[in-house]
């Protein structure tokens, strides 16, 4: 369960958030669409915890972010969060496999024990074949698929995804997003996609518009 309380957010006296309230159950995949400025980036940092709110509460399964120092909030994020952002870079110095299998290897599991669940993730995501390839070999769709790879691999419990089909053509964008759609609702997870696109806001069970007012259906 990830409960948002009354969430604010001030940026040099200006309101951006201010008492937003969302509750979401695993399983849920919700989209948030609003227009340019109204505050979604800066709500997903705060759901990622890469920044803190001026009021309100966020809790994950139970944890209070509030009651975290910075090195919880580094591992709330390695273990229980999963990430997808356009510009999510791929490591160009690993190859696709250990690109995905990276967030085990964070966790302190050996490249052995990790090899196993990112080859399966990289089937998953119709890469088997790919997974000794350099980065800079794929094509910006299947980068795309790389990181969705990475995001799921060590099973989060929440997935954040921030424009995660801004630079790939139709086609490879619907795939994608199927995909992420497709891996959140069996792993469980609750899934947040941010993004400006109705068609890619469509992919996900629920499409929450952000205005000045928060959160509506
Ligand atoms: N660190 C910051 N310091 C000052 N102002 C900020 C900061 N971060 C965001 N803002 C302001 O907060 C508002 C919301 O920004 P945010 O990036 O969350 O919007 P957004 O809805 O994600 O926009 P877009 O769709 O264009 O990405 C903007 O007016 C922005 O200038």
């Amino acid at each position: 369960m990830l409960e948002i309380e009354n969430l604010s957010r001030h940026f040099n006296g200006r309101p951006v958030l201010d008492g937003l309230s969302l509750h979401l159950s695993p399983g849920e995949y919700v989209a948030i669409v609003g227009e340019s400025g109204v505050g979604k980036s800066t709500l997903l940092n705060l759901i990622a915890g890469l920044d803190r709110p001026d009021g309100g509460r966020l809790c994950l399964e139970g944890t209070d972010y509030s009651t975290l120092d910075e090195d919880a909030l580094t591992v709330l994020r390695r273990d229980r969060l999963g990430f997808v952002f356009q510009a999510f870079h791929v490591l160009p110095h690993l190859t696709v496999a250990q690109n995905v299998a990276l967030p085990l290897w964070l966790q302190g599991q050996d490249a052995r024990a990790a090899e196993a669940p990112a080859l399966r993730l990289l089937e998953a995501v119709g890469l088997g074949g790919r997974a000794a390839s350099w980065p800079r070999e794929l094509s910006g769709g299947e980068m795309q698929r790389v990181a969705i790879a990475r995001a799921l691999v060590h099973r989060p419990r929440l997935v954040l995804a921030d424009e995660p089909t801004g630079n790939l053509d139709p086609a490879n964008a619907r795939r994608v997003l199927e995909l992420l759609a497709g891996r959140i609702r069996e792993a469980g997870a609750i899934g947040i996609l941010v993004t400006h696109s109705l068609e890619a806001a469509a992919t996900a069970d629920r499409v929450l518009r952000l205005t000045s007012q928060g959160l509506q259906a």
